[in-house]
């Protein structure tokens, strides 16, 4: 068996974490007028000292600003002009900022290697719950979107979020409508199970996912899953080490993005792709960097992006033996 568990070193920017949604189990959101805009400035200084590090990814998530508001354009803008920044200083963008317009995921294409979108759950009976008064996750809308990536050859990563009041049967029908989706346009590179983890922003107080169920879902989703997908866990929600290796022996293989702050659950640091090596050697697995788009995909690409992400092929694998 191959043992080898992939991770990308990445960065997170947030556009702005104002947000027309209230998901009750989110520690991200602010009201709008409540925070700050990231601006081009800011960016360019954040990037620059990021320039010797090892990082590859750009992880750009976003609050929602209304598809009707008057600053729907002006929030649009700022993302493709970051994405354009990192682009221009070498780094490769994936976005998630939620629910898209088709000509807004078309542009993003442009300047994006790879986005994103999680199902979150595929039953409509959480719109009476903790998406009640968030618009952007009626699953409809969530599935057209996995569709749209698909049609717009857009190397997609979606996922489903655990615990947030679905039953067990629900796991499996979200699971199903991804595999259909992939069957018909096999975009999907990585499916994240992400256990729902309690903050202290959230406006519920529910319980956690009960993680010692993880293994489970992940076996479980492994044979739902077409091959060509991979399953991916959030290792600082994972940290229990027996649990982490538990979650790798039922089919998980990668590790997510690991960056300095985990912006969705700021309560939960990430540990260092060295420590979790250490763990990881244990049981004889190997951590290994990768770039946020898979090589299956490269040429679904524009030529300039298809150029950078070659380079950066190249520069991940020279970093791999200098730090051996
Ligand atoms: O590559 C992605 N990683 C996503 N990640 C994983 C991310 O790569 C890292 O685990 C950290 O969030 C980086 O700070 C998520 C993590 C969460 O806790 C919640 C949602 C996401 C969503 C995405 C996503 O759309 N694309
Ligand atoms: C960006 C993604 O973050 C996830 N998300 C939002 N809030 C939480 C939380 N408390 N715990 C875990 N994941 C969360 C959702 O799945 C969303 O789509
Ligand atoms: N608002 C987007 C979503 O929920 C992405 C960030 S969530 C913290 O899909
Ligand atoms: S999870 Fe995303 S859509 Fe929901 S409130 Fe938070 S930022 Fe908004």
């Amino acid at each position: 068996m191959n043992k080898t568990v992939t991770y990308s070193p990445a960065y997170t920017l947030v556009p702005t974490y104002q947000c027309f949604n209230r998901c009750s189990y989110c520690n991200f959101r602010t009201d709008i007028g409540q925070s700050d805009w990231l601006s081009v400035k800011k960016v360019r200084e954040q990037l620059h000292q990021l320039k010797l590090k090892n990082v590859s990814e750009i992880l750009l998530l976003s609050g929602e600003v209304h598809p009707l508001a008057h600053n729907r354009q002006f929030w649009f803008e700022r993302i493709y002009r970051l994405c354009l920044l990192a682009l221009e200083l070498n780094f490769l963008p994936h976005t998630n900022a939620g629910i898209l317009s088709w000509q807004e995921m078309e542009q993003l294409k442009q300047v994006n290697v790879s986005m994103g979108l999680m199902l979150e759950q595929l039953t409509p009976k959480l719109l009476s719950t903790v998406h009640k008064y968030a618009p952007s996750k009626v699953p409809q809308l969530r599935l057209q979107q996995l569709e749209w990536a698909g049609k717009l050859k857009i190397p997609f990563t979606t996922g489903l979020l655990l615990g947030i009041g679905e039953t067990e049967s629900d796991w499996w029908d979200s699971l199903k409508a991804i595999a259909d989706i992939q069957q018909e346009w096999g975009h999907i590179q990585e499916v994240i199970l992400q256990p729902h983890s309690l903050g202290n922003q959230q406006v519920i107080s529910t319980t956690s996912f009960s993680l010692e169920r993880l293994p489970e879902v992940i076996a479980r989703s492994r044979e739902i899953l077409p091959d060509s997908i991979r399953i991916q866990i959030p290792p600082n929600l994972v940290v229990e080490p027996n649990l982490l290796l538990k979650c790798l022996d039922a089919g998980a293989r990668d590790l997510g993005g690991i960056s300095p702050k985990d912006e969705v659950n700021p309560d939960y640091p990430h540990l260092t792709a060295e420590y979790l090596q250490s763990v990881l050697e244990t049981a004889g697995w190997q951590l290994v960097p990768r770039l946020p788009v898979y090589p299956q995909y490269y040429s679904w690409l524009s030529p300039p992006l298809q150029k950078l992400v070659k380079a950066k092929e190249k520069a991940l694998r020279c970093n791999k033996l200098i730090n051996r």
